[in-house]
């Protein structure tokens, strides 16, 4: 997504650790139209699966998530990283590791709001290492749903997350990549795939 790709050269900011920030168009502030187009693109790639449900989890997820959900008009669902007292037993759980506040976090989603007769993509705006998709996925697994593809904004070539979910069998389509993170070279990125 060529309008990505210009947005990230010109906005990203690299920090330590490997770390991409892009707080001005994905983790803070939000562009509304890069942000539907996003919806625009995943909804384009997922729809001949015909999903009924998108997840996600909270919270730079969900805005790509709901902007796809649009499209595709389906409920979107989003991992819930504090359980509420008004999610309803039994629900489904997973850790992660947040890479952006450290530590682990606990994930739930409702049995409410996932279960067999659901075919589900999921939507994230990183994918790194590939742990937190896993961790969706697994919840999924847990629910008997579906698991028919995975989208993510932005991918971090150089951490293997597209090859740690390789076992997972489904389609895995992101909107840019980083083949880079580096003083000498900057921000090196080119569109997904
Ligand atoms: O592929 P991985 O190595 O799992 O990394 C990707 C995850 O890391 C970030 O979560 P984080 O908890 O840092 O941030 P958020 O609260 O902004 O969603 C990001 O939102 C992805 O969910
Ligand atoms: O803002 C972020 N920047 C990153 O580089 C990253 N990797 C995983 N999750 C991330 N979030």
């Amino acid at each position: 997504m060529q309008a990505l790709v210009s947005a990230i050269r010109q906005h990203g900011v690299i920090l330590p650790g490997g770390i991409l920030k892009v707080d001005g168009l994905v983790n803070h502030q939000l562009l509304p139209e890069l942000t539907r187009e996003m919806g625009v693109r995943f909804a384009r790639h997922f729809r001949d699966l015909k999903p009924n449900k998108v997840l996600t989890i909270e919270v730079s997820g969900i805005a790509p998530a709901l902007m796809t959900a649009v499209e595709l008009g389906v409920p979107m669902v989003y991992a819930r990283k504090k359980k509420p007292i008004t999610m309803k037993e039994p629900s489904f759980t997973a850790q992660s590791v947040s890479r952006t506040k450290g530590g682990v976090v606990d994930l739930f989603v409702s049995s409410e709001f996932l279960g067999p007769d659901d075919r589900v993509i999921v939507i994230d705006d990183f994918l790194a290492s590939g742990g937190t998709l896993r961790a969706l996925a697994n919840m999924i697994s847990s629910s008997g749903a579906a698991l028919l593809g995975l989208g993510c904004v932005i991918e971090k070539d150089f951490e293997q997350g597209r090859a740690n979910l390789a076992d997972l069998n489904v389609p895995i389509h992101t909107l840019a990549n980083i083949l880079e993170l580096s003083e000498e070279r900057g921000v090196v990125v080119e569109e997904g795939r």
